[in-house]
């Protein structure tokens, strides 16, 4: 709310003058009607009630322009916060949220915000400043019916009070069964196919149609309670007006007070009605946008990746390029990682290899700081993860993993992810380097054809090549590379091979290999076992020494399995 103060003062003003302007209209009423038919008094106040309608219909636009507007603007910066920090939580935070849920939360409970503030809280100053001027008023008018009026008005608010409590939990009940509609669609949009070739459409909706049910019935039961407020709020006003009728037309009768006045406290009253109606609308609403609010302040709860801007380090070359020693973590209590150390050289290649599990794409996260060591330390460039900001730290290294990631948008724009003023002649090279040109040469607009929504347009290896000529461009000192499992063919292979030693002799790399072509290539292979280094050396080495590595790369020998595709690293 902070800068907008100025906002809320001028709209609190115009609408403070509006009140005014309003209320002075039963006065001049009551003088017209109190004086002498015909006479050009009476057509003068005419005329100043006339004008004094226009202007309050004037001020009172602009006032609820300011007010509106500014509510449009809190909620921008919500939006733009919220954003900001859901692209910035701490990885470990995802593995916990669902997107579709969290995507909800921007989207639909904002909107609620939105709603409250725009309405809801213009409502409630507006109705709230009229209604006290009104009674201010009525009660210099005729204090005895006031009271009549207010006691009437009192028992519907305390209907009203006790019926906003349960429209706030219900609400809370619609946005959150919202969000997880959100979340389950993602999901089975997110992997459609594999929906329609297990035949899980009618499973799948019957899922999100939960959430649609429970969304439904909160909406229904908030429409139960609201509904109930409704009707209150009219029985007092019809009670009120019935009230100041019979009682006011009696006190006119015995001479108690002058029609004028009962017209002029009438007019009052009728102004009353808007105010105190829309208040208690605007209060249910309120509460509605509590709901989505907590909802919000959940979001901003939650823990973002703390930066640390750093001053600049020596170079790389100082040090080794990556360098774990006695890592050890855990994303739970169970550890994952026990103790590992080991060593890539600048501009040399190292392996991992390991059985699936044994923590290899978990040694790739550390080294990305997508998580933090529970224990031991992370080296790069010699320095360790306390020296550099996360920032320069990920400038640094390139990562491209099983779950190759190229976005919607062109080729272009998914090569040049990472350096987006990239020249188009070092575009051209590294393209060339991933073996890309002749995919590129067969797209119908070359490089500036659509890559498909994930990807889907780039068959699964040229989507891996686009993954590493994204990496090259950044010009990383290290890459992480998780060498793909499965489709490649001889040929491919062979591509693939050439594509890493073109990568290799750009930079350091520590890959994750499965193929016995790309380990032979390696400076140095380590075998992880369990989370621990159980060996490391080359592979003619590791072959005489470690059985678990002769295992691994000649499929077969131990486990009694007939061997599977000769070279295939993977149990
Ligand atoms: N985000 C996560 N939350 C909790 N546990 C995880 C998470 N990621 C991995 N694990 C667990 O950590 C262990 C190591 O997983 P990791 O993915 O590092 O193995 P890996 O060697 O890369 O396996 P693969 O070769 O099959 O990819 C596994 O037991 C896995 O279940």
């Amino acid at each position: 709310m902070s800068g907008h103060h100025r906002t809320i003062a001028v709209a609190v003003s115009l609408t403070l003058a509006g009140a005014g302007l309003g209320l002075a209209q039963p006065l001049v009423a009551k003088r017209a009607v109190d004086g002498a038919p015909g006479s050009t008094g009476v057509w003068l106040l005419l005329g100043v009630l006339v004008l004094l309608f226009l202007a309050e219909a004037v001020v009172n636009a602009c006032g609820r322009y300011l007010l509106e507007r500014m509510g449009e603007r809190v909620v921008l910066g919500l939006r733009r916060t919220m954003v900001d920090r859901l692209l910035r939580l701490r990885v470990g935070v995802y593995d916990d949220h669902r997107v579709g849920d969290l995507v909800s939360r921007v989207t639909t409970d904002t909107t609620l915000v939105r709603d409250v503030m725009s309405q809801g809280v213009v409502d409630l100053l507006t109705g709230a400043l009229t209604a006290v001027g009104a009674l201010a008023l009525m009660l210099w008018l005729d204090p005895v019916l006031v009271l009549l009026v207010a006691l009437t008005v009192a028992v519907a608010a305390a209907v009203v009070a006790t019926l906003l409590r349960g429209i706030r939990a219900a609400s809370e009940n619609a946005q959150s069964a919202v969000g997880a509609l959100a979340a389950d669609l993602e999901r089975a949009l997110g992997a459609i196919r594999l929906v329609r070739a297990n035949r899980a459409e009618q499973r799948e909706a019957q899922r999100v149609g939960t959430q649609v049910d429970a969304a439904c019935a909160a909406g229904v039961r908030t429409a139960k309670l609201a509904s109930v407020m409704a009707p209150a709020v009219e029985l007092a006003v019809q009670g009120s007006f019935l009230l100041v009728f019979v009682i006011g037309g009696m006190r006119v009768a015995g001479h108690a007070s002058s029609p004028g006045d009962l017209v002029a406290f009438l007019l009052y009253a009728s102004y009353l009605v808007v105010p105190l109606s829309s208040m208690f609308q605007a209060v249910g609403l309120l509460q509605k946008g509590m709901g989505s609010l907590q909802r919000i302040e959940e979001i901003r709860a939650l823990p973002v990746e703390q930066d640390v801007p750093r001053a600049a380090v020596h170079p790389v070359a100082a040090g080794s390029a990556l360098e774990f020693c006695d890592v050890h973590f855990g994303y739970s209590e169970r550890p994952v990682l026990r103790g590992v150390s080991f060593t890539v050289a600048p501009r040399s290649t190292v392996a991992l290899v390991g059985r699936s599990g044994a923590g290899k794409s978990t040694v790739f996260a550390l080294a990305a700081r997508f998580y933090e060591p529970a224990r031991g330390a992370v080296l790069l460039g010699g320095q360790p993860a306390g020296a550099r900001s996360l920032d320069d730290w990920r400038s640094r290294i390139a990562l491209v993993d099983q779950n190759v990631h190229v976005m919607h948008g062109t080729l272009w724009e998914n090569l040049t992810y990472a350096a987006p003023d990239a020249d188009p002649a070092e575009v051209e090279r590294v393209v060339e380097l991933a073996n890309l040109g002749e995919v590129v040469r067969r797209l119908p607009d070359g490089l500036h054809s659509c890559a498909g929504e994930r990807g889907g347009a780039l068959s699964a290896g040229e989507r891996q090549r686009v993954a590493i000529a994204r990496a090259l461009l950044a010009r990383p000192s290290l890459l992480l590379l998780d060498e793909p499992t499965s489709h490649l063919d001889p040929l491919n292979e062979a591509l693939q091979a050439e594509v890493v030693a073109n990568v290799a002799a750009e930079c350091a790399v520590l890959m994750i290999a499965h193929r016995l072509s790309t380990v032979r290539h390696a400076d140095e292979i380590v075998v992880l076992d369990d989370g621990q280094v159980v060996a490391a050396g080359d592979h003619d080495g590791l072959l005489e020494t470690c059985p678990l590595y002769r295992r691994l790369a000649v499929p077969g020998t131990a486990t009694g399995r007939p061997p599977g595709k000769l070279g295939e690293l993977r149990l």
